[in-house]
């Protein structure tokens, strides 16, 4: 199996188990190797066909900086978690290194390594991670024949809304994201932070409960079309019915920006028409392309544009971290 080795990311953190570690920040330092198949990228000499060492060097960094951990087992998982939501990477090993660990007798290192996969049967779209057998590598060898003649696909660079208030949300949103980004040749490039926002334009006499939204940002080889089946799809997987415009939702995502693509078709409106008017869609955009310039009508800078909607003050910073976490939140059980 081919890898990728990155080793000695460092960066300060507040883990341990003693008082003082929980306030006083130390380094710790990062060796990973992500096994993932490199058949295509060596071919094709093009990023969007592995991982990016960046993105990885950057996810173990915000995990360092991020959510205390007592333990470093325990900063190791959520290293190795946020490695395998990239679906191309089908194992991980990660070593943590504290080497100011608070030990009275004189020491070089301590570090802890563990070795983690994908869940067993993972299927991401058609692409089953599976021991290959004889038939399927003779398979694969064809496709490999075949694939040397094409041309790479060509890649869009999509800008993605989620949102939702019903329900555990964040676990629905970091879900839909894992799901996005396992579509064939699909990768997500960035992921913004989770804001909880006032609920904007919903109708109905009942209060409604505040709505988390986030935005991601998406390498794709789909049109804006089949992309937004897929999304539909996804949607649907998370309960998402469509009867009320506006109504309360688990899960609805909505396609912003599609390579700067203006299209005015109802059933798919590039821009998203209603995109320069939120700040609970500008707003986090922002984090994932900070000199973002919206197209069209009403065309601008996204970040003039979000200082001016009208809910630019119902925009709440919730959590940096959100995508690294495992589970339900316990606000999220609540609501
Ligand atoms: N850029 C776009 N992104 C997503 N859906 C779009 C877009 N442009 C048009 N549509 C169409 O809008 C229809 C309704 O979408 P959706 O149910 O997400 O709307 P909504 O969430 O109630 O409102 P809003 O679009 O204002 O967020 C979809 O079936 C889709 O075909
Ligand atoms: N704050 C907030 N308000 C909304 C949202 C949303 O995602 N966040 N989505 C809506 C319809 O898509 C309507 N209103």
């Amino acid at each position: 199996m081919d890898y990728i080795t990155l080793t000695g990311v460092s960066a300060l953190g507040t883990h341990g188990v003693l008082d003082f570690e929980h306030t006083d920040p130390q380094p710790f330092v990062v060796d990973a190797t992500l096994y993932l198949d490199l058949s295509d990228a060596s071919r094709s000499d093009d990023l969007a066909d592995t991982v990016s060492y960046a993105q990885i060097a950057d996810r173990i960094v915000s995990v360092i900086q991020g959510e205390h951990c007592d333990l470093i087992e325990r900063l190791a998982q959520r290293i190795a978690d946020s490695i395998l939501l990239l679906w191309r990477v089908q194992r991980t090993v990660v070593t943590v290194h504290k080497p100011k660990a608070p030990i009275e007798q004189d020491f070089g290192d301590v570090s802890v390594t563990i070795e983690r996969e994908q869940p067993s049967g993972a299927s991401y779209g058609d692409e089953k991670i599976d021991t290959p057998t004889k038939a399927s590598q003779a398979a694969a060898e064809q496709t490999e024949q075949t694939e040397q003649v094409q041309d790479p696909p060509e890649l869009h660079t999509a800008i993605l809304a989620l949102g939702g208030n019903v329900g555990d949300v964040s676990l629905a949103m970091r879900e839909a994201i894992v799901s996005l980004d396992a579509l064939p040749g699909n990768q997500i490039t960035g992921i913004s932070a989770l804001y909880r926002t006032a609920p904007w334009g919903v109708p109905g006499a009942e209060p409604v409960p505040d709505f988390y939204n986030a935005v991601v940002e998406l390498s794709t080889p789909l049109s804006a079309r089949e992309l937004l089946e897929h999304i539909h799809t996804i949607e649907a997987e998370h309960g998402r019915t469509r009867d009320v415009h506006w109504d309360s939702r688990t899960l609805d995502i909505d396609i912003i920006d599609f390579n700067g693509t203006v299209s005015a078709d109802p059933d798919l409106t590039l821009p998203h028409p209603r995109a320069w008017q939120r700040a609970f869609v500008l707003r986090p955009w922002l984090d994932v392309q900070p000199n973002a310039q919206l197209v069209g009508e009403h065309e601008g800078a996204v970040a003039e544009l979000a200082q001016r909607a009208p809910d630019a003050h119902a925009v709440q910073l919730e959590s940096l971290d959100w995508i690294l976490q495992t589970g339900r939140t316990k606000e999220d059980g609540q609501r």
